[in-house]
């Protein structure tokens, strides 16, 4: 009982304390197995049920990169037509992303190109992981796949079902999405960040107006001497 009332502080702390925070999105067609990847890394379970993600859910981690805590936001979305519209926000200012397959259905590896192709639109640099799921239903973890290949982008055989792979999976897109976002030179990042810290300033001016408002003595308050 106690532990568990602890539990909100001790999540609060770390927060507090955190050196870093990441967004990680999922991409890919409809069930080859998003939400159940994450699910596995998360809860480190697997319901075998048949659920499609309708339009977003967030997941948040705490994870350690290096002895420092990092944030990470998970973004998973429906692989289906019917979203593809809200993506430009779902790319906005995220540091890794994870593509996934079914090396079990043909066109979800065929259909790659596609969202590689719209992952790059928004976002150039970011790195990507290729994922190839489903393999303990299909022992073909040594077929080789041109995609990743093309595009030298790294390539994982991994599982929902039994775990295989998952947790390096996670824990290697945690590492470069820190990587990405310390060593980003990335225009895009830059104008929006720079966009930030005006808004902010601005913020705080006219916080500090407000205040001088509401009480016009403060500013001439007797200092002591
Ligand atoms: N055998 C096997 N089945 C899996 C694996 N991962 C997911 N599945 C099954 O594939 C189906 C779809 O999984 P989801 O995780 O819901 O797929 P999704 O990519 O999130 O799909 P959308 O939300 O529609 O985009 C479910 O029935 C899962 O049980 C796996 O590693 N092996
Ligand atoms: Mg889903």
């Amino acid at each position: 009982m106690a532990r568990d009332k602890a539990k909100p502080c001790e999540l609060d702390q770390e927060k507090y304390d955190a050196d870093d925070n990441v967004k990680i999105i999922c991409l890919g067609d409809s069930a080859v197995g998003k939400s159940k990847l994450m699910e596995r890394f998360l809860m480190d379970g697997f319901q075998p049920q048949q659920l499609s993600t309708y339009a977003l859910t967030l997941y948040k981690h705490t994870a350690t990169v290096d002895g420092k805590t990092v944030l990470v936001d998970f973004w998973d979305t429906a692989g289906q037509e019917r979203f593809q519209s809200m993506h430009a926000s779902y790319y906005h200012k995220a540091h890794a992303c994870i593509m996934v397959f079914d090396v079990q259905r043909k066109i979800t590896y065929r259909n790659l190109s596609t969202w590689y192709a719209e992952l790059r639109e928004f976002r150039p640099e970011i790195p990507c992981i290729v994922v190839a799921n489903k393999i303990d239903d299909m022992k073909m973890t040594q077929k080789s796949f041109n995609f990743a290949r093309k595009f030298s982008l790294p390539l994982y055989f991994v599982s929902a079902a039994d775990g295989t792979n998952v947790v390096k999976l996670f824990s290697d897109a945690i590492r470069l999405a820190v990587s990405y976002k310390q060593n980003s030179r990335d225009f895009m990042d830059e104008v929006l960040q720079e966009l930030e810290n005006i808004d902010l300033k601005r913020e705080e001016e006219e916080e500090e107006e407000m205040l001088d408002k509401e009480q016009p003595g403060r500013q001439q308050s007797p200092s002591p001497s």
